[in-house]
Order: C-alpha cells, then structure tokens, then sequence
C-alpha cells in the first residue's frame, strides 16, 4: 500500500480590492487570490494548513466542507461550534486526515464571510496506483458561485435590521471565480464609473476550460453561493454524471446540471464537436426568479489550438427555466449510488427527526426556524461546552423531534405565534440510526417556497426518498430507497416538499446540520447534533481561546 502523506500549506488571510466581475470591492483572499488555492491530496494524507488572520477587524474559521474529520471533531472550523475563532494576527493550524477520496470545498464558517471571497476546492484523489471506475483524461475543478456588490457587513446588518432589510438577488455569477457586470448599469454621476467597475479588467476576463479535441474531461463542478440554486451547462456537449460529494454515483446523462449551495458533482465530458471554434459553458439561476436581475454566468470551452478569448460565433444557450420544478426533481431522483460501490443503509432507524422548516417573524426580525425553534450560536462552542461540562454555555432543554403533523397546514404562511430563539442541542446515542426528515412549507409570502440545501458536518448521510407535501410518516418510509442510495454531505429540500435521510451517529463530536444559503443560516436555520462526547480525549488548547475559567 503506498504510504499517507502530508501535504503542509501555509496560508495568510487578508482583505483586498479585488474585481471578479469587473466590480471592484474589498473581498477577503488567501495569500492574495480568491478563490483561494486548490488543496491536492491523495486519500488518508494528512493536510495541515497553518492559517494567519491577517484580517485586521475580523475573525476568521475555515471549515473543510464534506471532509468528515473522523478523530479531529476540532479541526472542523465551525466558529461557536468546534471552535473559538481565530483573532486577527493570530495563526490557528488544522491538521486533519483526508479519509474518503472525491471532491469537496472549504470556506469560512464565520458570520458571512464566505460570500466575501473565503473559499476554494479540495481535491482527494486515489492511493497511488488505484483508479476510478470511469475513465478520464484530464481533471479541472470549476467552483460557482454567486456575487453581491454590497459587503457581507452590510448584508448582515440588513438581516438583523428592524425592518428587515434582504439581500436581493446577486449582481453576478461567477464561475471560478470570474463574472462579469455591466459596467454601464452603474449610471451614478457621483461615481468615477471608471475605477470602480471596468470590463477590459483581466480579473474579470471569462474562465476559459482549455480542451483538446478528442479528450474526455472529467470536471469536478461545485457550488458555494451564498444564495442561489444554479443550473450549469455546456453548449452543446451532454455531461455524464459520476461523483456526487465524494461517491460513486450510477452513470446518468444531462444537458443542464442543477447544483445547489455545498453540493459537488463530477461530470465527464468528451471534446468530440467542431474542433474549429470554442463553446460557451454558462450558469444561470434556478428556483429563485432572478431574470431581471441577474445575467448568466459565462465561461468558455476553448479547443485547442483556437485562441482562448475568442468568443464562440453563437449566443450563450440560455438554461432552463428558474421555476421549472420538475426537471430539478428528476434529478435529485436519478441520483444513485454505483453498482459496485454501494454502501447499504442499515433498514431501520433508531430515533426519527421531523425537521419543519419555517420563514417567521420573531420578535419583529425576519427568521428561519426548525420546529418553531429559531437557531443561534453559543459564545462558547458546543464541542467545548459538551466536553468540559459548561451547562450554562447553551440551553439544556434539547429542540423538539417534530412538530404538531396533524393541524399544521404547509401550504400557508406561518402564524408566528410561539417562536423561540434557542441554542440547545440534539444528543444523539452514539452509533445510533439517525433518520432526519426535512420538511418544506410555505415561507412569509403567499404561495412560495424555497429550495434550501441542507449540509451535515462531520458525516456523509444516505438520501432515503423525496417526496410532494406533506411527509406520511406512516406511508413515505415504505418508499424508501433501502437499495442503492447515494451518500452526500448536501441535499436540497424542494419546495413544498419533503426529503428523507439516514446516518450513523458514530464520530464523537459537535456537528452543525445547516441550511447552506449563507442568509438562511444567519437568519437561524441550522441545528447541531453531539455524539460521543465522552469518548474524546483532552480538547486541544488552540480552540479554547474565548473560554475562560477558573
Ligand atoms: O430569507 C429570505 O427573505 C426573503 C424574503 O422571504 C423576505 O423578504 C427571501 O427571499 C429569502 O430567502
């Protein structure tokens, strides 16, 4: 077997004027870029990045985004969860080991940093000498992402504004890193147009996915917008689903690949057209209606030997439809593990969590709840709380199992009426069968419902079912998929209707279960789950830094 590495990064996190889409504004870079750098490892390496918060108002935590940190529940970066943040000019070391080959993500988890530029891939390929079971000849990672003009300040403040102030759809669309915004929209006569926006900036010329003819592609596509659900797709080459957060999936063809925040995919594509000109690779959001407001994302598939800028001679093929519910179903449905590589659920649960997702007004600010309970973080986290017994840190009283399935109607807006803001935890038995329900309804408008994508942090979890309406929990888990579903760290919930998921509680730890909508979260979407609190050893002092006792 060939020997784990370690592959050491040093990495120093600071604010800069950067221009992704032509729009220049402070963002937050790793040793000066955004997205910062690729981590490249091979599986059971240990990764140490030592990170400098050269921020100098702000602190700083990195999560490493579907790595399940078995052994290392501190080394999640989750601020007021695994960790106390990191202050600015110290520098925190995560060490962590990479245990499952695929593609994942890291990004802040800290306030709302991660729209401010905090995030970037990370690739795990196999032990030496192993290969995948489908063949490829080169390998790209292409994150998305959306892109807002106003700071992640004034983003925060507006949310926790009375009133209400929302964020509104992004400005642009980003895909790695790169968008672009019509300067000539920005008519102010107060502003020097020409500094703050221009579009012959290099930062901003579109990412381009050099090919040669003949080659198949694998591209590890995935998502960290702060908002949006996307649809992504290549003029005129169909994608060949393979990996969905790090597992095999049963091959499927699609011409538009929905993604959602947290999500990744890999997706083969052969270069086999017109080798004589290049192609547009576009995103354009999805669920949200966003026409009016935000243009596609561009990129372009360049075949080699054309010159890389050169337009393709067609218009960008426009994506589906923002409110074409249906084909996004039929994809979260088509999406199954690979034969040979299933990892079978156990068939029954130890403990059933229905999880009603809720838009409320609670005391005048706009929130999101889970069972009426309305999500807030502890000054000092759970992880160090849990271990050191600190029962004042955070409510005792653990959030509810469900909520009241026979009188509440999912298809109206929410009464409002006995909303808490909490921060109590669900305890789950150690190696427990854990299935979660998430359940839809309708948020503080008429007739809406939002897609959240849910993200569980330190395990992967079966995707069981996805159902229309309300969840039967005498009927739907008949339906279950006991056979060949997929594991995923990140799943969407779609509107007005339900999703069902099992996991082991078996990585002793405090781990955030959240939706990825960075807004959401803030706004109090998320729970957190602890397990085998008393199997872990001393915590390690660099994550106490905000506790103090005597
Ligand atoms: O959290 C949200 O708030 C707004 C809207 O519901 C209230 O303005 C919106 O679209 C969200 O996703």
């Amino acid at each position: 077997m060939a020997e784990a590495r370690i592959r050491r990064y040093k990495w120093e996190v600071k604010y800069e004027y950067k221009s992704p889409d032509c729009f220049r504004k402070v963002v937050i870079t790793i040793n000066g870029r955004t997205p910062g750098p690729t981590i490249q490892a091979r599986q059971n390496d240990t990764v140490i990045v030592e990170l400098k918060n050269s921020l100098l108002t702000e602190n700083v935590a990195i999560h490493w985004h579907g790595i399940r940190q078995i052994g290392t529940p501190w080394a999640d970066g989750t601020e007021g969860v695994t960790q106390c943040p990191i202050l600015p000019g110290e520098t925190f070391t995560y060490k962590f080991v990479v245990d499952r080959p695929g593609t994942y993500l890291y990004h802040a988890h800290y306030g709302m940093q991660r729209e401010a530029g905090l995030y970037g891939s990370i690739r795990v390929s196999l032990p030496e000498g192993e290969s995948e079971p489908y063949a490829y000849d080169y390998d790209r990672s292409i994150i998305l992402n959306d892109w807002f003009h106003r700071s992640a300040f004034e983003q925060a403040a507006g949310l926790s504004s009375i009133p209400f102030q929302w964020v509104g759809e992004p400005q642009s669309l980003l895909i790695q890193g790169k968008g672009r915004f019509n300067c000539s929209s920005l008519n102010s006569p107060s502003l020097n147009v020409g500094t703050i926006c221009n579009e012959t900036n290099p930062e901003c010329s579109p990412y381009v996915i050099a090919v040669i003819p003949g080659k198949t592609y694998r591209l590890r596509i995935s998502s960290l917008t702060a908002l949006s659900a996307l649809s992504f797709q290549i003029e005129g080459h169909n994608m060949t689903v393979v990996e969905a957060d790090g597992h095999n999936v049963e091959p499927f063809v699609v011409q538009n690949l929905f993604i959602y925040s947290g999500e990744t995919y890999s997706v083969l594509i052969k270069a086999d057209q017109n080798p004589t000109r290049n192609y547009w690779a576009t995103t354009n959001i999805v669920s949200r209606n966003a026409t009016f407001t935000t243009p596609p994302g561009l990129a372009i598939l360049n075949y080699y030997p054309n010159h890389p800028k050169r337009s393709p001679p067609t218009t960008p093929p426009s994506g589906p439809l923002w409110n074409d519910v249906g084909s996004r179903l039929n994809q979260s449905l088509a999406i199954k593990a690979r034969k040979g590589f299933i990892i079978p659920p156990p068939q029954s649960a130890d403990r059933m969590i229905v999880m009603l997702n809720t838009q409320n007004n609670v005391s005048g600010n706009v929130r999101w709840s889970v069972n009426k309970v309305t999500y807030t973080l502890p000054h000092i986290p759970y992880l160090i709380a849990l271990k050191e017994n600190i029962t004042s840190a955070f409510d005792q009283t653990p959030p509810p199992d469900g909520y009241d399935f026979k009188n509440y109607d999912i298809f109206s807006v929410a009464e409002n009426k006995s909303y808490t803001i909490r921060n109590g935890v669900y305890r789950l038995n150690f190696n427990s069968t854990v299935d979660i329900i998430l359940q839809n309804a309708n948020s503080l408008s008429n007739k809406t419902s939002e897609t959240h994508p849910w993200h569980l942090h330190g395990h992967d979890f079966w995707v069981l079912g996805y159902g229309e309406g309300k969840f039967d929990i005498y009927n739907d888990p008949k339906k279950y998929n006991l056979v060949n579903p997929i594991m995923k760290n990140t799943v969407p919930v779609h509107r007005y209707g339900w999703t069902a998921l099992r996991f082991r509680a078996d990585n002793p730890g405090a781990w955030a279960f959240h939706c990825h909508i960075e807004s959401h979260f803030y706004m109090g979407m998320g729970v957190v789950f602890a397990e085998g609190i008393e199997r872990l050893g001393e915590l390690p002092s660099s994550i106490k830094g905000c506790v103090h006792r005597k």
